[in-house]
C-alpha cells in the first residue's frame, strides 16, 4: 500500500529552501526513490503535530497528484507545555530568536525539544504515513549565524554550541530532521528490493 508505483518519482513539497538544503545533505543517495522538490507554500494548519502533518500531506498529494513527502517542524518549550510547537513559525516571525529566549524569562526550565515529522503519501487517494524525529535541547540567548530560523537559540543536549554555531555536518547528524529522515529511509529501504534506483535530486520537476 505504502510503496511508490514503479517508475514514479516522489515530490518533496516545501516552501523553505533551507529545509530542502538540509534534506538533500542528509539523504545524499540513501533514499531508494527518485526525489524531486517542488516549491509550494502549503497552508499552516492548526492542531496536534500528527494531524497537521497528515493534512499538509493530503493537500500536497492533491496539488501534486502523485507520490509526495512533506515535513513539518515544531519547537516545543517544556515550561509552556509544548508551545509554541507547530506555531513556531509565527512566533519566530514576530519575536525573532531573542524574543523566543525572552519568552522563557519567567521560567527556570529552559528545556525544549525540536520535533520533525515527515509525511508520505503515494497519491491523493492514498493513506498518509508519518516518520518522526526529536532532538532535546535548551533555549539560550541567540548565538551564531542567522541564516536558518530558530537555530541561533536552540542548543542541543550534550553540546556547548547552538544549532547555528555547530558545523552543518554536526547538526545534520543529531538533528530532529536527521532522525526523522533516518526513520523514513529505513522504512523505504526495507520495502524496496536492491534494484532500487539511486536518488537523483531535481528542482521544479527538472531532474
Ligand atoms: O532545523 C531548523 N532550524 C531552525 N529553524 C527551523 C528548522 N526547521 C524549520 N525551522 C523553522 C522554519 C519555520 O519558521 C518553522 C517551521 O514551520 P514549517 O511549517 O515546518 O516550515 P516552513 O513553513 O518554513 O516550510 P514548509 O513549506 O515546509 O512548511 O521553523
Ligand atoms: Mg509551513
Amino acid at each position: 500500500v505504502m510503496a511508490v508505483p514503479a517508475g514514479r518519482s516522489v515530490v518533496f513539497v516545501t516552501g523553505n529552501a533551507k529545509k530542502l538544503e538540509e534534506v538533500i545533505q542528509i539523504l545524499g543517495d540513501k533514499f531508494p526513490y527518485k526525489l524531486i522538490s517542488r516549491k509550494i507554500d502549503l497552508p499552516e494548519y492548526q492542531g496536534e503535530p500528527d494531524e497537521i502533518s497528515i493534512q499538509k500531506c493530503k493537500e500536497a498529494a492533491r496539488q501534486a497528484d502523485g507520490p509526495v513527502i512533506v515535513e513539518d517542524t515544531c519547537l516545543c518549550f517544556r515550561a509552556l507545555e509544548g508551545l509554541p510547537g507547530p506555531y513556531i513559525k509565527w512566533f519566530l516571525d514576530k519575536l525573532k530568536p531573542e524574543g523566543l529566549y525572552k519568552l522563557l524569562a519567567g521560567f527556570e526550565d529552559k528545556s525544549a525539544w525540536a520535533l520533525c515529522t515527515f509525511a508520505f503519501s503515494a497519491g491523493k487517494e492514498e493513506p498518509v504515513q508519518l516518520f518522526r524525529g526529536t532532538t532535546e535541547g535548551l533555549i539560550v540567548e541567540p548565538r551564531g549565524p542567522r541564516d536558518f530560523g530558530w537555530d541561533p537559540c536552540f542548543q542541543p543536549e550534550g553540546y556547548e554550541k547552538t544549532y547555528a554555531e555547530l558545523p552543518k555536518e554536526v547538526k545534520n547528524t543529531i538533528s530532529h530532521r536527521y532522525r526523522a529522515l533516518a526513520a523514513m529511509s529505513e522504512h523505504f529501504s526495507k520495502l524496496k528490493d536492491n534494484t532500487a534506483e539511486r536518488v537523483v535530486w531535481g528542482r521544479e520537476g527538472v531532474v
